[in-house]
Order: C-alpha cells, then sequence, then structure tokens
C-alpha cells in the first residue's frame, strides 16, 4: 500500500528510501531500492538499520499487495551478507510463506545492482494483521485523515476485518 509519507515508499519524503514494489510472476513482489548517501553508514556504504528498514517496507509491502488487509511487523530478522555501497541498487524478492491466523510470514532476498547480483541481504518477517483501530486509536488524527483521502481517490479496496 502507497503511503505518500512514507519513509519507506513515500515519494516526497527527503532522503526516505523511495522504494517502488509491484507483483511479479510466480506470486512475488519485487522491490528496488536506490542506496544514497542518505542512507549511508560507514563511509560509501549503506547503513544497516536502513537496509532492514528497506525490508520491512518490501516485506510489509507483499502482506499488503498480496494478502490486502492491514498488518504490522511483529518481528523482522535480518542477514547481512555482504556491504551494500552508496550508489548501487538492491534488487528485493519477496514472498509470502505462510499465514497462521493473524500470523503471516514472509521473506526477501536483496541482490546487488542486478535481478541475478550477488545476495547481499536477507530477511525474514512475522507480521500480525491488525483492525483499522490499529491506526486510529495509535496515529495522529490527522495523518489518518491524510491517508483515507488518498485512499479514497485511488479506491483500493482492503479487508479490514481481521
Ligand atoms: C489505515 C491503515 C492502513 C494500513 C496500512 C498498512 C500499512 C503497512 C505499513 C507497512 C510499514 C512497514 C511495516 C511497519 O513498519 S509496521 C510498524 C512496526 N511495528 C509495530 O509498530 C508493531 C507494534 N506491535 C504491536 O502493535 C503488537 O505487538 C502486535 C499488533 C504486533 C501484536 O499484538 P496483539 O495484541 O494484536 O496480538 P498478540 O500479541 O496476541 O499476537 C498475535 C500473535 O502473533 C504472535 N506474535 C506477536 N508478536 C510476535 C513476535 N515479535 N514474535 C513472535 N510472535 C509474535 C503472538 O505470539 C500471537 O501468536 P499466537 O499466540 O496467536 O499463536
Amino acid at each position: 500500500m502507497h503511503y505518500n509519507e512514507c519513509f519507506g515508499c513515500g515519494d516526497d519524503v527527503e532522503g526516505g528510501l523511495h522504494i517502488q514494489s509491484a507483483v511479479a510472476e510466480g506470486m512475488v513482489v519485487v522491490s528496488q531500492f536506490e542506496v544514497t548517501d542518505a542512507h549511508q553508514g560507514a563511509p560509501g556504504l549503506a547503513h544497516g538499520g536502513l537496509l532492514a528498514c528497506a525490508f520491512d517496507e518490501a516485506l510489509g509491502s507483499t502482506v499488503g499487495n498480496l494478502l490486502r488487509r492491514p498488518a504490522v511487523t511483529g518481528r523482522l530478522e535480518t542477514d547481512f551478507r555482504r556491504p551494500v555501497p552508496v550508489g548501487s541498487t538492491l534488487h528485493i524478492v519477496a514472498r509470502l510463506d505462510g499465514v497462521a491466523g493473524r500470523k503471516i510470514y514472509v521473506s526477501a532476498d536483496g541482490r546487488l545492482d542486478a535481478e541475478d547480483g550477488p545476495i547481499a541481504v536477507q530477511a525474514r518477517a512475522l507480521f500480525v494483521t491488525v483492525g483499522f483501530e490499529h491506526f486510529t486509536s495509535h496515529g495522529h488524527t490527522d495523518a489518518m485523515q491524510k491517508f483515507r483521502q488518498a485512499r479514497t481517490r485511488e479506491r483500493e479496496d482492503w479487508d479490514i476485518n481481521p
């Protein structure tokens, strides 16, 4: 689900990750993360926390695109296999591994600079389906209002009763 003020996918967020995700053949969701100076940790290399964030986004997008229900990350585990340089693009392929009640298991591989590039980062996550009250009771009212207006414009159809 695209939200313009999201640090992971929002178009207008300065220094954000600006990740774009799409469903691809084989029921996977592919995302690209272009690593810029704004994402640096060690000199010239991506910050590990931001790489984890990129996978949180890619995996959250996988849940949203494939199941179309609101869910939040309960657990996220990352393996950093290779350094990811500034200026590179991480090609992330994510899949749905299973659903058990409200629990949704997803995982992803991130390859450097090409769809068949070397694996640099891998992640697994547990998302938990939540009701819309999760956002309305914990988030700011004005942010929720903006989000709802954008959804109405785009006419996205989500299952809101977990
Ligand atoms: C309007 C809205 C639109 C929505 C848009 C979507 C946008 C998405 C944006 C994406 C942006 C990117 C994504 C983000 O950044 S999402 C932001 C980061 N995540 C959060 O803020 C989540 C904070 N946590 C919570 O709110 C609660 O803890 C949740 C809701 C997760 C569960 O609390 P709740 O009280 O509801 O449920 P429960 O405690 O009965 O747990 C249920 C089941 O889950 C199992 N479990 C739970 N945690 C863990 C764990 N750590 N390891 C292993 N298992 C765990 C638990 O054992 C149980 O299993 P079982 O006993 O039933 O077998």
